[in-house]
């Protein structure tokens, strides 16, 4: 597992065959921007978009974003040169589509390693993640999650995984709890990130609150998107409240001080704080950094 301390809360799909979404990709805030290569592109442009993401990889700056591309499926003509190309461009992570096994994780593991020999990048650097999309994928999703140090993350993939499943979406997501759960669970037993899937509704703002406030509550780390509109959408609910910022510095400080006297466990107001209580705390500061809440030394700026 590739895992590090960097918050995933957007993930943002970019068409890649649309020059001007190409360019400006990077002045809405999201943590990771994933250029597509696959479904968004039809089949007469595949090349022209590998192209303009090559390029654009290597010439715009896209500040501190996490950049990602979603290269076309192993089954397909497109896939290696996507993967020569993105490795050569220096991309953070390639993003599979369609995974169904540990063994398509070790095919694209060994094109990625391949590339990097290829283009002079160093061995391992290039990360991966896979998309999960189906009923397969789904029963195998722990094996995908592990099967290699370079993965870190899981994404569900809802609209192909309901096709799959000979449903579709439906308001309460109720289709989707199953998949949901157990790619959240093989993601956390890996050690590695756990991504929701797109809403493509734009007009349902109400429905992307009420999707986010869910995956939020089982402890996904974020969503694919596919509008900037829905990046501060998706800040907002992960955007911890000024009561759990107050109790997460009380919870740091407490276990500092406990430290100091020798001991890993403390009660503050009645309540026992240990190792889990205090790892939480810690991520609610790192959330409250990103939102901008508090400042380097963790002081809480007020609202
Ligand atoms: C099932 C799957 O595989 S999903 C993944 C593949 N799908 C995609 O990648 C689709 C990505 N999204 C889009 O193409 C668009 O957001 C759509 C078609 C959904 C909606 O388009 P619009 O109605 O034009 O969006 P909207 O009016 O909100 O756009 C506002 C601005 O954001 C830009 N923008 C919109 N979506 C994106 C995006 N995904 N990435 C970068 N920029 C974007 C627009 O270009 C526009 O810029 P401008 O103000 O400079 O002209
Ligand atoms: O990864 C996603 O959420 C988008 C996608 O391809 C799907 O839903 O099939
Ligand atoms: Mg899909």
């Amino acid at each position: 597992m590739a895992t590090d301390e960097r918050l995933r809360r957007t993930m943002m799909f970019v068409p890649g065959n649309n020059p001007a979404m190409v360019k400006d990709a990077g002045i809405y805030g999201a943590d990771s921007i994933m250029f597509d290569l696959e479904d968004a592109v039809s089949l007469a442009e595949k090349d022209a978009a590998r192209y303009l993401v090559y390029e654009a990889l290597r010439t715009v700056d896209y500040g501190e974003a996490e950049l990602v591309v979603r290269v076309n499926g192993l089954d397909t003509p497109f896939f290696e040169n996507d993967i020569k190309m993105m490795v050569k461009a220096n991309v953070d992570v390639i993003r599979l589509p369609k995974t169904e096994s540990a063994e398509m994780i070790n095919q694209l593991v060994a094109a990625v390693e391949q590339a990097e020999k290829e283009f002079g990048r160093e061995i391992g650097s290039t990360n991966v993640m896979a998309a999960i999309e189906s009923a397969m994928g789904v029963v195998n999703a722990y094996e995908i999650a592990s099967a290699s140090d370079r993965m870190i993350g899981i994404a569900l993939s809802a609209e192909d995984y309901t096709t799959d499943m000979k449903t579709h979406r439906y308001p309460d997501g109720q289709e989707l709890l199953y998949a949901r759960n157990v790619i959240l669970h093989a993601a956390r037993a890996a050690g590695i990130a756990a991504f929701d899937t797109v809403f493509t509704n734009m007009d349902d703002e109400a429905g992307f609150y009420r999707e986010t406030e869910l995956i939020h509550q089982l402890g996904f780390d974020g969503k694919s998107l596919v509008n900037p509109r829905q990046i501060e959408m998706v800040n907002k609910v992960y955007q911890p409240s000024e009561k759990e910022i107050l109790n997460a510095q009380n919870v740091i400080e407490a276990i500092e001080e406990a430290r100091q006297k020798g001991s890993g466990v403390i009660s503050m107001n009645g309540q026992m704080v240990d190792r889990p209580v205090v790892l939480r705390a810690q991520r609610v500061m790192r959330l409250a950094q990103a939102a901008n809440l508090v400042d380097e030394e963790g002081n809480y700026l007020g609202k």
